[in-house]
């Protein structure tokens, strides 16, 4: 039974407006990870330390001062915006989400409410303003991270037991609304925030503020973009409210996984190219994704309505590490070809096969079969509405070299599989007879 509750859901269902629509055909993204934490690049003292980069300052009990120190060596001699910005372009992600301000506290930006931020190093400008500016002008749609832990911030509190704890806490609440506010309102081409840290009990039990920030987005620009992480209610549900409703834009939750079935609500996955490393580590270790393996999930979470985004996490100097441009430059190669079966597509209502992904762009009528797993038989099998016919079969990049499916039983037929030269997946085009009911066939 649905309790009432004051601070749940704001809305329910998936949104209809143009720029939630547009989010979804975006499909693929780019998380950029860069602060202070770049700089250490998961190393402190000469030393390899474990655990997630961005992390470094709990993982290596650094005190404040020596890590305060870092603002002196934020010179960043390589950074620079448009090649950020190219590189992005060249991997063909639409959107691109940086962090504005990470757990450690310290802003992209030049804030009018704290000075650990960009303003107070060498490098001095406003990289934020840059970074905005030069993925615009590539057509990238830009969003912000922002945390809401800052473990600079001196009325952050992880938990709320005092009288004083509170007095802080909403202190500290008031800072993250100015600084909310100075974020839409100095760019705003701004197109949605990616909020994180929302798991401590002072959020939790004060779930009424991340209400009160929505509130606030929402009066700044009504089309503004926010996914389920932000939120809690006044029960301290997550995500999801007591009722079960999802609070935000999308499901937020897929951070390193992937969903194993379609989820009801629109949803987005963030993914890391080594295990667990978001800022620069300059010691990847462990298994490296490839660019076949990420190319892999973004077919999977295009085939399951799901958005993909793959993070980068630059240099101290500013400058992309080699492993991420040789990603971005195989990955847009494959895009480049490929890209129709993933920019506007949805899951197609087809029997799930093990040879890989169906997808279906929303309007063009066909049906992309993304093929991950290669048959050692040779044959992929296609199971079909009955009484389908496919019209035309081909190979996205050969499209001069038409298949000949052959029909196996009444409404399967087998494809026979071209061979795999370069190791990475390829996409068969199936253009079915006219007013079959793929559209709205349920596997
Ligand atoms: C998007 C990613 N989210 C941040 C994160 C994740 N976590 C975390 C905390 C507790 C359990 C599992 C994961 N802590 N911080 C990472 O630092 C990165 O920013």
């Amino acid at each position: 039974a649905q309790i009432p509750l004051k601070y749940g859901a704001s809305r329910e269902g998936k949104r209809t407006d143009a720029a939630m629509q547009r989010w979804r055909e975006n499909r693929f993204g780019q998380f950029i990870h860069f602060g202070l934490y770049s700089l250490a690049g998961g190393h402190w003292n000469g030393k390899y330390v474990e655990g997630a980069a961005e992390w470094i300052k709990g993982n290596a009990r650094i005190s404040d001062e020596d890590y305060e120190a870092l603002t002196r060596q934020f010179v960043l001699p390589e950074f620079d915006a448009r090649e950020w910005a190219r590189i992005a372009k060249e991997m063909g992600v639409k959107y691109s989400v940086i962090t504005t301000k990470h757990h450690e506290g310290f802003c992209l930006w030049p804030s009018e409410y704290t000075d650990y931020d960009v303003s107070r190093t060498p490098f001095g400008r406003d990289l934020l303003k840059e970074y905005v500016d030069a993925y615009t002008q590539e057509g990238i749609d830009v969003y912000f991270y922002y945390s809401i832990i800052d473990w600079n911030h001196p009325d952050w509190r992880s938990r709320v037991e005092t009288v004083e704890d509170s007095l802080a806490f909403f202190r500290y609440c008031d800072f993250m609304n100015k600084q909310i506010t100075e974020l839409m309102t100095r760019y705003p081409e701004v197109k949605g925030f990616w909020f994180d840290g929302t798991w401590d009990k002072s959020v939790v039990k004060f779930g009424k503020i991340t209400w009160d920030i929505e509130q606030l987005m929402h009066r700044l620009n009504p089309g503004i973009i926010c996914g389920s992480r932000l939120r809690v209610d006044e029960k301290g549900a997550r995500h999801f409210d007591t009722n079960g409703k999802l609070m935000g834009d999308y499901e937020q939750g897929w951070e390193r996984s992937l969903p194993e079935k379609a989820p009801q609500n629109d949803w987005e996955c963030v993914m890391t190219i080594p295990e667990n490393q978001w800022g620069y580590q300059a010691d990847w270790r462990g298994h490296i994704k490839s660019a076949t393996e990420i190319i892999e999930m973004l077919a999977a979470a295009t085939s399951m309505n799901g958005n993909f985004v793959l993070n980068f996490g630059p240099k101290g100097d500013g400058s992309l590490r080699e492993e991420e441009k040789q990603m971005a430059r195989k990955v847009g190669k494959w895009m480049q070809l490929n890209g129709e079966a993933i920019y506007g597509c949805v899951q197609a209502p087809l029997k799930p096969q093990k040879w890989g992904y169906y997808t279906r762009h929303r309007d063009n009528g066909f049906v992309y079969m993304v093929v991950c797993y290669q048959p050692v038989s040779g044959m992929l099998k296609v199971v079909l509405p009955t009484g389908s016919v496919i019209e035309n079969c081909v190979v996205l990049g050969k499209e001069g070299m038409e298949l000949k499916p052959e029909k196996s039983t009444k409404n399967e037929f087998v494809i026979p599989a071209p061979e795999v030269k370069d190791g990475f997946p390829y996409v068969i085009r199936l253009k079915l007879k006219e007013g079959d009911s793929v559209g709205n066939y349920v596997a």
